[in-house]
């Protein structure tokens, strides 16, 4: 499990994240829904160590990751996909399936065939380069490229953001199946409530870099919720 507890996290003199705890169970999809702004990219930013906390912890299965480079980070099984995908525009796709060989020792160097089961279309263009995708295609290869360092959790930042409905549905899908086939825990921000609801374990909702609900997904349908999800 991950167990965030008590983080806090400053832009210099600016607060993005208040005293936030939560946890991601394995084999469970958990989902931080919440407006623009909110502070949910910060959030996974501090899970996978692209930016400190100023206080608060967070462990993964009982190891402590505060202080852990991203590297470290993927090397414990923390899977990460960015907001904005960040898919290498000159390299191929193979090429970018196989960044994520990083954090993995020689043998256990392969793409797995799963990938291309959840995702063909990636099969298929895996001599084309990354830049010429679609974004939903994009987004298959960020999540694929994830997959590929074996995460024990993948963390995704709006993974339906700018994508089209069909590719949405194939992600929740292969978000599903990766729950499912590997125990592995889920944790996704979003903004898009109706794949959350679809797909969530348990949902939390952030509010001006706090947490203020969480519950079932049952709870997006009450009026608390709606108050803190509508613009
Ligand atoms: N590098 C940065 N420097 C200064 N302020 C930042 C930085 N990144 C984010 N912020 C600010 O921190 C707050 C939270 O931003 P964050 O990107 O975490 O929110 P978000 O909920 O992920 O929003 P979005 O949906 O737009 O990605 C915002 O007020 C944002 O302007």
């Amino acid at each position: 499990m991950l167990a965030v507890r008590n983080a806090n996290l400053h832009y210099g003199a600016a607060q993005a994240l208040r005293g936030i705890s939560l946890d991601a169970e394995m084999g469970k999809i958990t989902c931080v829904l919440g407006r623009n702004g909110v502070g949910k990219s910060s959030l996974l930013r501090a899970i996978t160590g692209q930016h400190a906390l100023s206080s608060g912890t967070v462990t993964f299965n009982g190891v402590a990751l505060n202080g852990m480079a991203p590297y470290g980070r993927a090397k414990q099984g923390v899977g990460y996909v960015p907001q904005g995908r960040e898919i290498f525009p000159l390299l191929t796709v193979k090429e970018n399936l196989e960044t994520g060989y990083a954090p993995l020792s020689r043998g256990e160097r392969l793409i797995p065939e799963d990938i291309f089961n959840l995702f063909p279309i990636l099969r298929s263009m895996l001599g084309r380069r990354g830049g010429d995708l679609s974004g939903g295609q994009q987004q298959q290869l960020a999540i694929g490229r994830a997959m590929v360092t074996r995460p024990k959790i993948l963390v995704l930042d709006e993974p339906t953001e700018g994508i089209q409905p069909s590719i949405i549905k194939d992600i929740g899908r292969a978000i599903r199946y990766l729950r499912d086939s590997t125990g592995m825990a889920i944790l996704l921000v979003e903004q898009y409530l109706d794949f959350c609801r679809e797909l969530a374990d348990h949902v939390y909702i952030m509010d001006r870099g706090e947490i203020v609900a969480d519950g079932a997904a049952d709870i997006l349908d009450t009026a608390d919720a709606r108050r803190h999800l509508t613009v």
